[in-house]
Formats: structure tokens, sequence, C-alpha cells
């Protein structure tokens, strides 16, 4: 943690606006859609997408790269999206697993896989 953190709460509304677009992508044309191509390429392009930004996002972490880190992170977050939809899977459905965690500690839960 640092002292850079945002003083004002993340705009949610902005996800859920992404969220509908890449609903809306699913009967889109892919000549005029990425997202749409995307889809159209199957589950596995996507999470290979995935993968991608998520090591592209691990390598500028560990060069302490903060402009790659916040670019690559919006790229790994709009994939993740992507596949959230694919699936079926809205926000909500995440957001309600992170609510069940809350307060439980990581280290506490690591714990309890071991009984
Ligand atoms: N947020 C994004 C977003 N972030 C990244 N990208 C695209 O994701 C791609 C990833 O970049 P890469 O260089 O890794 O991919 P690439 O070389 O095209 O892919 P491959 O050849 O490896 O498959 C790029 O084409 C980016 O433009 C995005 N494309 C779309 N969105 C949002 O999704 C909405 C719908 O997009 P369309 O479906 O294209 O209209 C847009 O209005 C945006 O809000």
């Amino acid at each position: 943690m640092t002292d850079e953190q945002p003083a004002a709460p993340i705009d949610w509304a902005a996800l859920n606006r992404l969220y509908a677009t890449l609903i809306a992508r699913k009967s889109a044309d892919p000549e005029q859609s990425y997202v749409a191509r995307l889809y159209g390429k199957g589950r596995q392009k996507i999470a290979q997408k995935l993968g991608e930004e998520a090591v592209e996002t691990a390598l500028a972490g560990v060069l302490d790269d903060r402009a790659g880190i916040i670019s690559e992170s919006a790229d790994l977050l709009f994939h993740l999206m992507v596949l959230w939809a694919d699936a079926g899977i809205a926000p909500d459905d995440i957001m309600a697993e992170l609510t069940r965690r809350e307060g439980l500690s990581g280290l506490d839960e690591k714990k309890r896989r071991t009984l």
C-alpha cells in the first residue's frame, strides 16, 4: 500500500456501462467490433488474450512502470470482463463473491484449507 490511493471511490458505473456494451456486442458484426470478433474466435482465444494481458501487467509491475501498470491493467480488466460476458457471468456475481470474503483474512482462509 502507498499513500497514492485514490481519494474518490471507484466509478462502478463505468464498469457497468462497459459490461452492457460487451453484452450488446454478442450480436454485433465482427467486421465492426473487436469484441464481437473475439467472441467469434472462441473461449480459448479469449482466455489466451486474458493470460497475455495478465503477464504484461505483471511485467509492468516488476519493472515498477506506473503508466504500464495502469494501461495493462485496463487491458486485463477489459479482457476479464469479456470472459465474464462470454461465460454469462455478471459483475454482480464477482462482487457477491468478494462481499462473501469481506473481513476474512487471506491467512485465515489459507489455514482453513489445510484443516
Ligand atoms: N476497453 C476496451 C479495450 N481495451 C483494449 N481493447 C482492444 O484490445 C486489443 C488488445 O490489444 P492487442 O494488441 O493485445 O491485440 P491484437 O493485436 O489486436 O490481438 P491479437 O491479434 O493478438 O488477437 C486491442 O485491439 C485494443 O484496442 C479494447 N477494445 C474495446 N474496449 C471497449 O469495448 C467497447 C467495444 O469495443 P468494440 O467491440 O471494438 O466496438 C469499446 O467501446 C471500449 O469501451
